[in-house]
């Protein structure tokens, strides 16, 4: 410590605490002079759920153990760390800490899951908080804090004691309090160093100081319904997990937190709560639940879904606790899993972040002249939303909602030159730089007035914490520190990341959910008396006017104007509330994306979505004319009195509440729901409509090689029928030709080209026709014809005999003129060739004659 310290600002630090090393939790710890004395048996929340931490970097392990060259050297402890901490680290999740229960042994399915239970009969209030369950140290004078004024990050610095020599000078006296870098340390000796301003700088052992000053008034915001963020972040080792779970002997945060929480129900008799809890991890950019059974929560990774501040965790497992013992088991449970999720214990707490959440909604316990006596008696069980109230406004009661989110970050230590970085170590830079980057982003809009894109996208952290970081939560960011020289790289980067943060604006608002019954039932009082008061003014109006000077008429004509538009306005509150209050009542509406009959059909699915848009515009158009109709209140003239102006003032405020309430029921009620449905339809159809397109380009591929087919297939009958045709021409041809006999007709044109006649064609039919012929010559019955089945070639259904071959044909005139032999006695020798014989027989019979008298025949 530098000497130059004044009294005055005389650092905690100058008088060494004894570093509590990283030890299993026993009876007993080191006192200041190393000796071991009696553990308190002040039983702890987590007191067997402590966290175990990573063994440090080499680097770290170094400067650790390292001597330091300046300064005093502290007298060495008893034990030498490293070897405590080793000692103290148990080795892996198969060998179970002692005095820890078996995750594998602990049931998985917890009575108290919230999806499970009926929320109405879980309900906490001043009477069923249990006495044990109230912090015996809660300090009353601290309960007033002021904890809703303050729109910036409460940032603190929590050094941790060492042995070592230590590099800072603290300044606690002050407000704000400093830490600067010691002078021998600075980089070069004229060099000033940096001091840094801070809110609260806090140093030792003691837990209960960094509550009181860090947390309660942040624990307080969120039993009163605004978010709360309480984070840690530091370099390994540096006391995160001190500051936040603490130990036996020094209760941390959490257990404290919860305390308050029991404490804070007791000392509220006019409320009633419903608490339930979740525990989370995030490793290497997946979140686990930690409170589901770990084969589940390895598989089935927690996801993020929504945009912007409407973040959904799903699926998340939350545990409804109504006692302290309650929240006890809960976070066992928890750490339980994790432990078994993790083959290194030490290295895995160190590179993750864990998140505990406890949801608190709470809403005035029934009076018993509301109709509903108390919520516990009502009955039935609800399917809850996602991200949505599990309790329901009742009675005028309408239910608040906040999320205390209390966060042990992974170790901000830079990364090392190791150039073999695991893929953890990886993520977890990513995932800090990001909260990094995304606080620097945050600062700089803030101090600027600028809008730049915040990348919150780009870790999950930083997305899960987007609602918060935004600027609606109160969030206390405990930066802890190792002052040993050995860390200053680190710890000034710490308290750089501690100094953006401070700039970052917040707005934390609290969360109503309304009980829009009554809402708008006091719409229909103050309707209806609005009502009598026009009609009086009415009625008295011919009387009063005589009596009033023109400046008093035009007064009384502008209160009833008022009158009158506060009725309208009220009317259509009244509208707007009830469209969005029988949204909210229709089961058939999928008010959770897991309602999703996703059986319907695309068509019906459109609809309902189609359906619902319309509603929105209905709403929106609603709100516009609601806005318009405020803006055109009327105006008071420049001189009315003060008390009017603030009456008016006053009754405009209260109106812009009903139309945020009326807003943010629709939105809550109507948008949210809507586009989380619209997400996951388009989800689900994505995959169907993809199969269905695959699908279609199969059968539309096959249907054009199918419209190929038939027109090949035209083309292939195009050209049989002109072939049918060339050969019917050639066939009338050759009936023109008679026989053919004498005077060979000529071959038919190249171009038609008929194929080779094949047996049974028009050959069969020309040989039918000549025998008909000259059957008819001589008077016998004509012969059968040809039956359609014996045809060869049909063409349009229309039977088409082929045309005749002319070997056929050759044969049919032989049997012809064979038969006109016979008639006519005549013998043929066989030696005579067939067609010579036809020819000559032809020449000489008198079917020569018959066919000389056919036209064009040469014979
Ligand atoms: N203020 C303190 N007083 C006494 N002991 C402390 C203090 N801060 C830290 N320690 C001790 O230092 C050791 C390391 O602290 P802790 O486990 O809280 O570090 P951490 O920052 O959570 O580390 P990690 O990043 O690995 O999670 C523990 O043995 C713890 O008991």
């Amino acid at each position: 410590m530098s000497s130059s310290t004044s009294s005055a600002t005389t650092s905690k630090l100058s008088r060494p605490v004894p570093f509590t090393p990283k030890r299993p939790l026993s009876a007993t710890h080191l006192s200041d002079d190393g000796s071991r004395l009696p553990r308190s048996t002040t039983p702890s929340l987590l007191g067997s759920a402590k966290k175990y931490k990573a063994p440090l970097s080499s680097e770290s392990r170094t400067r650790f153990n390292s001597k330091p060259a300046l300064g005093s050297v502290p007298p060495t402890p008893s034990r030498p760390r490293s070897k405590s901490r080793e000692n103290s680290r148990p080795k892996t999740p198969s060998s179970p800490r002692k005095g820890t229960d078996s995750p594998l042994l602990m049931p998985h399915v917890s009575e108290m899951d919230v999806s499970r239970i009926d929320p109405e009969e879980v309900l906490v209030d001043s009477e069923t908080v249990e006495a044990g369950d109230i912090s015996a140290d809660i300090d009353e004078s601290l309960l007033n804090t002021d904890y809703g004024g303050e729109d910036k990050v409460l940032v603190s610095i929590r050094i941790r004691p060492t042995h070592n020599p230590i590099a800072w000078d603290v300044t606690t006296a002050t407000k704000p309090k400093t830490i600067k870098l010691q002078q021998q340390y600075t980089k070069s000796a004229a060099a000033t160093p940096q001091d840094f301003r801070f809110d609260e700088i806090l140093t030792g052992s003691e837990n209960k100081p960094v509550y009181n000053a860090v947390a309660r008034s942040h624990v307080c915001a969120a039993m009163d319904g605004f978010n709360a963020v309480i984070f840690a972040y530091g370099q390994t080792a540096s006391g995160k997990t001190f500051t936040l779970s603490g130990d036996e002997d020094q209760p941390g945060i959490i257990p404290r937190a919860m305390k308050d929480v029991f404490a804070y129900i007791r000392r509220t008799p006019n409320r009633e709560y419903l608490l339930r809890c979740s525990y989370l991890e995030i490793y290497n950019e997946t979140i686990h639940d930690l409170l589901a059974p770990p084969s589940s929560s390895v598989s089935q990774p927690v996801q993020i879904q929504g945009t912007g501040p409407n973040i959904i965790l799903t699926p998340l497992r939350e545990e409804v606790v109504t006692s302290l013992k309650g929240v006890h088991e809960v976070l066992q449970r928890g750490e339980g899993n994790r432990r078994t999720a993790s083959t290194d214990w030490n290295e895995r707490s160190s590179r993750s972040h864990s998140v505990f959440r406890l949801v608190i909604e709470s809403r005035e316990r029934g009076s018993g002249d509301d109709g509903v006596p108390s919520g516990r008696t009502t009955p039935g069980f609800r399917p809850p939303t996602p991200g949505g109230p599990r309790l329901q406004a009742r009675g005028g009661r309408s239910v608040q909602t906040s999320v205390l989110s209390l966060i042990d970050l992974a170790g901000s230590e830079k990364a090392t030159s190791d150039k073999d970085r695991t893929r953890e170590g990886k993520y977890i830079n990513t995932s800090l730089l990001t909260l990094g980057s995304v606080i620097s982003t945050l600062a700089e809009n803030s101090a600027k007035g600028k809008s730049d894109h915040v990348p919150f996208r780009n870790s999950k952290l930083t997305r899960m914490l987007q609602p918060s970081l935004s600027g609606n939560a109160r969030i206390s960011v405990i930066c802890t520190i190792n002052p040993d020289a050995s860390a200053i790289a680190e710890s000034t980067s710490t308290l750089l990341f501690a100094q953006r943060i401070k700039k970052v604006q917040l707005h934390a608002q609290k969360k109503e959910v309304v009980d829009t019954d009554a809402l708008l039932e006091r719409y229909r009082k103050e309707i209806e008396e609005l009502k009598k008061r026009l009609a009086e003014k009415e009625a008295d109006a011919p009387v009063r006017s005589r009596r009033l000077s023109a400046r008093e008429q035009l007064d009384e004509s502008r209160a009833m104007n008022d009158l009158n538009a506060r009725i309208r306005q009220l009317t259509k509150l009244i509208l707007t509330s009830q469209s969005v209050d029988e949204n909210k009542g229709d089961e058939s509406r999928p008010a959770s994306p897991a309602k999703i009959d996703f059986d319907m059909s695309p068509y019906q699915l459109q609809q309902e979505l189609l359906a619902a848009r319309r509603q929105l515009e209905t709403q929106a158009t609603q709100i516009l004319s609601l806005e318009a109709a405020l803006l055109a209140r009327p105006q008071l003239p420049p001189d009315a009195p003060e008390s009017d102006k603030d009456k008016l003032l006053a009754e405009q405020a209260k109106t812009i509440r009903e139309l945020e309430i009326v807003v943010k029921g629709y939105e809550e009620n109507l948008g949210e729901p809507l586009r989380a449905v619209r997400e996951d339809v388009e989800k689900e159809w994505a995959g169907r409509l993809e199969k269905e397109v695959r699908v279609r380009e199969e059968k539309e591929a096959w249907a054009d090689e199918l419209v190929k087919q038939l027109e090949k297939e035209r083309k292939m009958r195009m050209k049989l029928e002109e072939e049918r045709q060339a050969l019917a021409a050639f066939v009338r041809k050759f009936d023109q030709l008679g026989l053919g006999g004498l005077g060979a007709p000529p071959l038919p044109p190249a171009k038609f080209n008929p194929p080779m006649p094949t047996p049974g064609g028009a050959a069969a039919v020309f040989a039918q026709r000549q025998r008909n012929r000259v059957s008819a010559l001589k008077g016998e019955p004509a012969m059968e014809p040809l039956t359609e089945t014996e045809s060869p070639i049909r063409l349009g259904g229309v039977s088409v005999a082929e045309p005749s071959l002319l070997e056929e044909e050759w044969d049919a005139v032989v049997d012809e003129v064979s038969i006109e032999l016979e008639k006519t006695g005549m013998s043929m020798s066989p030696t005579i060739t067939k067609s010579g014989l036809a020819m000559r027989k032809l020449n000489q019979s008198p079917v020569r004659e018959v066919l000389s008298q056919k036209e064009n025949v040469p014979v």
